[in-house]
C-alpha cells in the first residue's frame, strides 16, 4: 500500500493529539446532557471509536450510513440512507461525527433529516474540513484539521472501499485515482 503514497497530510500522532483535545472539550461542554454520538459510516468509523474514548461522559452511540460518492472521487449529489438509526433521538443532544465535509451535501441531507427526529440539539464534530470544494453552507461545531482540494484517505476514509485501515491521512499518487 504504501508505494501508492504521495505525501502524508496529517501523522497519527497529530491525529491523536487533536482527538484528545476534541474530546476534552466535548466533555465540557456536554456534562450532565444526554449525549448520543452518531457516527457517519464508514469514514467516521476510526474517528468515532477514537473519539469516544477520549469523551469522559455515560454517552449513547448509534450509526446511519448513507452514500453519495459510490467508488468515484466526485460527489453524486444523490445522498441514499443505506442504514438507518437503530435507537429514537427525541429529546436527545445529538452529536454527528463525521470524517469530512467536502462539498457539504452529505451532511446537509443528514442534519435536516436527523432534525425532524425531535432531538433536543442537533450539533457537528468533523475530523477534516474542506472548504475549497463547498456546495452546501455547513456550520459544524467541532473540527480537527483544514484539508487542502485533493481526495484524502486513510482513518477511515476510502479510495474505492480501500485504505481505510492507515492510522494517518494521506494523498495518493496521481496514477492511482486515475486507474
Ligand atoms: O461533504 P460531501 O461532499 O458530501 O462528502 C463527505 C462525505 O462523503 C464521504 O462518504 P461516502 O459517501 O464516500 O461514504 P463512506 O463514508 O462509506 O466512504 C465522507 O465519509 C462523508 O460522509
Ligand atoms: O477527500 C475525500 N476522500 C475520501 N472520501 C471523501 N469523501 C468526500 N471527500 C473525500
Ligand atoms: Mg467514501
Amino acid at each position: 500500500m504504501e508505494q501508492n503514497i504521495k505525501q502524508v497530510l496529517i501523522t497519527e500522532e497529530e491525529l491523536q493529539n487533536k482527538i484528545k483535545e476534541l474530546g476534552e472539550q466535548i466533555t465540557e461542554d456536554y456534562k450532565g446532557k444526554d449525549l448520543i454520538l452518531i457516527c457517519v459510516l464508514k469514514g467516521a468509523v476510526m474517528f468515532m471509536a477514537d473519539l469516544a474514548k477520549n469523551i469522559d461522559l455515560p454517552l449513547t452511540m448509534d450509526f446511519m450510513a448513507v452514500s453519495s460518492y459510490g467508488s468515484s472521487t466526485e460527489s453524486s449529489g444523490v445522498v441514499k440512507i443505506i442504514k438507518d438509526l437503530d435507537t429514537s433521538i427525541e429529546g436527545k443532544e445529538v452529536l454527528i461525527v463525521e470524517d469530512i465535509i467536502d462539498t457539504g451535501l452529505t451532511l446537509s441531507y443528514l442534519l435536516e433529516n436527523l432534525k425532524s427526529r425531535g432531538p433536543k440539539s442537533v450539533k457537528i464534530c468533523t475530523l477534516l474540513d474542506k472548504p475549497e470544494r463547498r456546495k452546501a453552507d455547513i456550520k459544524y461545531d467541532y473540527k480537527g484539521f483544514t484539508v487542502p482540494d485533493e481526495f484524502v484517505v486513510g482513518y477511515g476514509l476510502d479510495f474505492d472501499e480501500k485504505y481505510r485501515n492507515l492510522p494517518y491521512i494521506c494523498v495518493l499518487k496521481e496514477e492511482v485515482y486515475s486507474k
